[in-house]
């Protein structure tokens, strides 16, 4: 599909007059009448004000007339008719105009601000150039007869070294007389007006940024290099060739017809720039040649460059008399004698390569191809572990190949950083930028490279119109798509290894994609990756994990641990186990709060066998009843012990083997996650404090710990060892379920308390009683029992 340029779209806006200055009188002719203009634009009058003091100036002694365009009315500039050049009979008038007063500012900015990055320019104009050949081609489209001349549609770059001569020459639709005034004398609704205001926006800020670095500004560009450019152009549509001239610093710029016959083309645009004195330097040829390369690379048009070449010849040099042979016969034998030379020539040489990859046919690029441009693009040493070329149309059109890299970037730093201007933007085959900040893609994508060209975006898009623009919002929508396609593509592969490496290498993305980007959790949600209870060597996809679900099985287990080894033995898996119920291990920092924000995938919830009310589809209301009553007391006793410590203490369906287990409330935090939150706590500890109190203490009925505990309740509820017994037990359910103890010497103290009562002279009373037997006494020793140690003011 046949798209008008963005360019041919300015020149649009450009005609339209919108933001113009109104006009009261019907026009018939662009120079037939003065008229008196009315700013009643307040961002336009800022400039004004120098507009009417050069107007009124009048150096040259010339006749006057305001310029309007024959189309709409729209205000051009000033015209002088110059009475030197008409005097001379033989040579067309040379018309002079004054610049629109945004220009004359702009040029004025051009030439006196040291911009660092002058080089932009020519980046600019081969831009300028490459859209003239794409109107062409346009329209040659419903007019074939505009490429009657039968040039080839190039740009040719040529230097003078010597003269500080730059020349640009390209065979698009070139401009008319009108044209010329149109388009570089006034500025509309393009990049260039953008950058106005942004300079303006920057200034009111106090900021002192490299604006045309950032923006670009167009033809005028030329001056950040040139003193005098000079613009010789040939449109299909008039007979004549124009020249328009103007120099930096000044407020206007002259147009004539070319009447030299040498310097005549058959159609397109010569841009003349004669270099400042300070920046000849860019007229050598190499380095337009590497300015070429760096920044217009991949236009789409062949842009020669005019190049010194040499060949190695072979020639005959004058023979020496006195090597001259006498062969016997007195015949003198004469001896050729020949040396290498090295011949120089000039001549274009193509610097561009004309098909970027992107714009070729996928079918016809191999998988070769793809890496090689991958790693010459990004300096990378590795094969992509994917790629994905696409194209996109209807709202938003735009070309893009997309890479997953083999490894992540050393530095895990790096690995969510979003400048990593691993995303090189083009528009219309020229490039635009790297650096991103998240306009392009989602900071957790950063992870991918590749090269994208809208036809959509203007050439001197800033970081500002990124993020602003509907298109750009699109684009980023599909690319986001694509590269979950590409993701994909690797998961399924039937190579397992591959995605073992993508997730080894960017499984943290994905899991910060599921906290970052609810949108697109459908599309990460089968691309991650976790160990479980039935397999702890190899990761399993949730898909997977959903396929090995029991009939009765309704949601999808987890666990969130420091390590697989404490995941493996935690007490809240016992019952999990008994049932074969697979239990997901989260024991990335990450993965809990990337779970919790999925909240459920393919309907069925996650849910953390670490927290209060855990329902594994087995109730027995009659049995829970029963054991309630025998046990609902101790509860109580228990909670009574334990105080604030604990929310509740409650008989528990999870447990197997343990007498005890410590249960995070259903909406606190899990072990795993207080862990996490302490080591990132500074201050105030208050929200630790209220989830620590939101604990639940489960009991295990069938353990024998808790069956004599209930014997003491019932029999000695105040019996000092069986309310230590409940003290440790709670001490180290805190550790068994994960928790860090609070005051972990007390908690020794105690575990050395009950192993000196639980030992109770085990070993030493035989030994006592031997010794005493020796001294043939009949009375019985008393093992020496060790006292309770006092810890922390406890005992
Ligand atoms: N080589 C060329 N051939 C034909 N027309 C040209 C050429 N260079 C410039 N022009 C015309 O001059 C206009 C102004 O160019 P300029 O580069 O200043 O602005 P732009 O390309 O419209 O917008 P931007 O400010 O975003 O670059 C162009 O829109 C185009 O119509």
């Amino acid at each position: 599909m046949h798209r008008l340029s963005r360019r041919s779209v300015s020149a649009v806006l450009r005609n339209s007059g919108a933001r113009r200055r109104s006009i009261s009188a019907p026009i018939s002719s662009s120079t037939s009448f003065t008229h008196t203009v009315q700013d009643d634009d307040s961002k336009l009058s800022q400039f004004s004000s120098r507009w009417y003091s050069v107007s009124t100036s009048g150096r040259h002694n010339a006749s006057k007339s305001t310029l309007f365009s024959p189309h709409n009315g729209m205000f051009l500039g000033k015209r002088y008719e110059s009475t030197a050049a008409a005097s001379d009979a033989s040579d067309p008038p040379v018309e002079k105009y004054e610049y629109q007063a945004e220009v004359s500012r702009l040029m004025d900015l051009i030439v006196h601000s040291l911009y660092s990055n002058k080089e932009v320019f020519l980046r600019e104009l081969i831009s300028n150039a490459s859209d003239a050949l794409d109107k062409l081609r346009f329209l040659s489209v419903t007019e074939p007869a505009l490429l009657k001349d039968a040039v080839d549609l190039d740009i040719r770059v040529q230097t003078d070294k010597d003269k500080g001569i730059i020349t640009i020459t390209d065979t698009g639709i070139g401009m008319t007389q009108q044209e010329l005034v149109d388009c570089l004398g006034t500025i509309a609704q393009s990049g260039t007006a953008k950058f106005l205001k942004a300079l303006k926006d920057s200034k009111d800020a106090g900021a002192d940024n490299n604006l045309i670095g950032q923006f670009g500004v167009g033809f005028y560009s030329a001056f950040l290099v040139s003193d005098r450019v000079v613009v010789s152009t040939k449109s299909p549509k008039s007979d004549k060739q124009y020249v328009w001239e103007g120099e930096a610093n000044a407020s206007s710029y002259t147009i004539r017809e070319e009447t030299s016959p040498e310097k005549l083309i058959p159609r397109g645009t010569r841009l003349t720039l004669y270099l400042k004195r300070d920046d000849k330097g860019f007229a050598h040829p190499e380095r337009i040649q590497k300015l070429v390369k760096n920044y217009s690379q991949f236009v789409s048009f062949p842009i020669y460059t005019w190049q010194e070449k040499g060949y190695t010849k072979e020639v005959e040099v004058d023979e020496d008399p006195a090597e001259t042979k006498n062969d016997g016969d007195g015949k003198a034998e004469k001896k050729k004698k020949t040396k290498t030379v090295v011949e120089r020539y000039w001549d274009w040489e193509l610097t561009n390569e004309t098909q970027p990859i992107w714009l070729r046919n996928p079918k016809e690029v191999t998988t070769e191809e793809y890496n090689e441009f991958y790693k010459k693009t990004f300096n990378e040493y590795l094969d992509p572990l994917a790629s994905s070329h696409f194209t996109t149309e209807g709202e938003v059109e735009f070309r893009s190949i997309l890479y997953v890299p083999a490894i992540a970037p050393t530095g895990r730093d790096d690995i969510i950083n979003p400048k990593t201007r691993n995303i090189r933007l083009y528009v219309k085959r020229v490039f635009i930028s790297d650096d991103f900040d998240g306009e392009l893609f989602p900071r957790y994508l950063s992870f991918v490279k590749g090269v994208v060209d809208s036809n959509d975006l203007p050439l001197n898009v800033s970081r500002e119109i990124l993020q602003e623009s509907r298109i750009v919002r699109i684009m980023r929508k599909r690319l986001v798509r694509k590269a979950f396609d590409m993701i994909l593509g690797i998961s399924m592969s039937e190579n397992r290894e591959d995605y073992e490496k993508f997730w080894e290498n960017f499984g943290k993305n994905l899991k910060l994609g599921c906290i970052e980007d609810r949108e697109n959790h459908k599309r990460i949600a089968p691309l991650l990756r976790f160990f479980s209870s039935q397999s702890d060597e190899e990761m399993i996809s949730l898909d997977e994990y959903v396929e090995n679900m029991k009939p009765e099985q309704k949601d999808i287990y987890y666990i969130a641990s420091d390590s697989l080894t404490s995941a493996r033995n935690t007490p809240f898996l016992e019952r999990l186990v008994v049932k074969d119920f697979e239990v997901l291990f989260l024991v990335d920092p990450i993965d809990e709060v990337a779970i919790q924000n999925l909240k459920s995938y393919k309907e069925k919830n996650f849910v953390d066998i670490s927290k209060e009310d855990l329902d594994l589809g087995d109730k027995n209301e009659e049995k829970e009843k029963e054991i309630k009553e025998e046990f609902g007391r101790t509860c109580d006793w228990i909670k009574k012990r334990l105080g604030d410590k604990v929310a509740s203490v409650q008989i528990s369906n999870r447990l197997s083997t343990s007498p005890c287990v410590l249960v995070s409330g259903k909406f606190g935090w899990s072990a795993n996650m207080e862990r996490l939150m302490k080591a990132q706590t500074v201050g105030d500890t208050s929200s630790l404090e209220f989830m620590r109190s939101r604990r639940v203490f489960e009991i295990n009925p069938e353990h024998q710990i808790i069956k004599d505990l209930n014997a003491a309740y019932q029999t000695r509820p105040d019996d000092e060892d069986a309310l230590r017994a409940i003290d440790l037990l709670y001490d180290t359910a805190l550790i068994s379920s994960g928790f860090t103890p609070e005051n972990p010497a007390q908690l020794g103290g105690k575990i050395y308390e009950m192993m000196g009562m639980a030992l109770s002279g085990k070993w030493i009373a035989p030994i006592l009683d031997s010794q005493r037997r020796e001294m043939g006494s009949s009375e019985t020793v008393e093992a020496e029992v060790v006292e309770p140690v006092e810890v922390g003011g406890q005992k």
